[in-house]
């Protein structure tokens, strides 16, 4: 169902184009969407693809759209925001980026304080995203309800109240992609060590990963249970958990998941000054 929302994109790069592909045509027409980016191939690309209109400057457009995303690097951020400050009116601004608060973007965009700040991640380019979203006090009912309808065209939305969490989001969902595809990895080598060819590897741990997951959404058990039942005692899983355990594999992820949660707020303490 599509509504008529004026959306345009401050950055487009990977991870608006995973939102563009969702929103293109299915949440509102190709050309409702418009795309700002200093990279004329970035703008280029998303143009051929989608459908959208696109320009290398902040432009008019910005005055007429009903929301804005900024999907810049955090370390883009207050630069990209500074040339909106003449177009800011009562759009609704949404934020994808790591770390960048929202008292700070509210500053830079004098007061405005229409502000919801999201931590989506990358399955959203088939729909498959998960957003966690926090948003700040002067954001109207229907604005909560277009931000939680831009999200939802590529996947769940999470709701919080405390925009500390977002940086705990950020650690597990945001750059949670990054861990699963590093674990699949580390199988694939592992099949290729033992004698499986390239292909063999792929399919088999891929596919282990697929269906596990979708064995967990679907399962009423807790997830240790859906584990045991893979255990048999003194059998092959056990070897293989009782090495992970000996190798602290499981407080690792921890411990990174923490550091990532860390970088978030140290990138919105760094990128965030005046
Ligand atoms: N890649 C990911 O998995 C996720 C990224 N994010 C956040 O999304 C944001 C964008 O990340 P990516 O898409 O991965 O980065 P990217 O580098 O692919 O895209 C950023 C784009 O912004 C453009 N840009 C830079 N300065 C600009 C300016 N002043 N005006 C207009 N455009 C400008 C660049 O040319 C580039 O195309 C980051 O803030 C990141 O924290 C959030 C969730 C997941
Ligand atoms: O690595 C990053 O900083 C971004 C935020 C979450 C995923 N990618």
């Amino acid at each position: 169902m599509q509504n008529n929302l004026k959306i345009t994109f401050v950055g487009g790069g990977n991870m608006a184009a995973a939102l563009i592909g969702g929103l293109a045509d299915k949440l509102t027409a190709a050309n409702n969407i418009h795309v700002i980016d200093i990279n004329a191939d970035a703008l280029q690309k998303l143009q051929r693809q989608f459908g959208v209109t696109t320009s290398e400057q902040i432009d008019a457009s910005v005055a007429a759209s009903d929301v804005i995303v900024l999907a810049v690097k955090p370390q883009q951020m207050k630069a990209a925001v500074a040339q909106l400050l003449p177009y800011i009116k009562a759009q609704l601004v949404l934020s994808i980026a790591a770390g960048i608060r929202a008292i700070d973007l509210s500053r830079w965009l004098g007061g405005h304080n229409a502000i919801v700040r999201t931590m989506p991640n990358t399955p959203a380019l088939i729909g498959k995203g998960v957003t966690g979203m926090v948003a700040s006090n002067g954001v109207s009912k229907e604005q909560h309800a277009a931000a939680d309808a831009i999200m939802r065209a590529v996947g769940e939305t999470v709701w919080l109240d405390d925009e500390k969490l977002i940086d705990s989001v950020t650690a597990v969902s945001g750059s949670g992609p990054a861990y699963v595809f590093y674990f699949i990895e580390a199988m694939q080598q592992a099949a290729q060590e033992m004698g499986l060819t390239v292909e063999q590897g792929n399919t088999l741990a891929i596919s282990t990963f697929v269906g596990a997951a979708q064995l967990a959404a679907q399962s009423t058990d807790p997830i240790a249970v859906l584990r045991e039942r893979v255990t048999s005692k003194g059998g092959t899983t056990y070897a293989a958990l009782t090495s992970m355990d000996d190798n602290r594999v499981k407080q690792s992820i921890i411990t990174a998941m923490k550091a990532a949660a860390a970088r978030g707020q140290a990138l919105g303490e760094e990128f965030g000054q005046d």
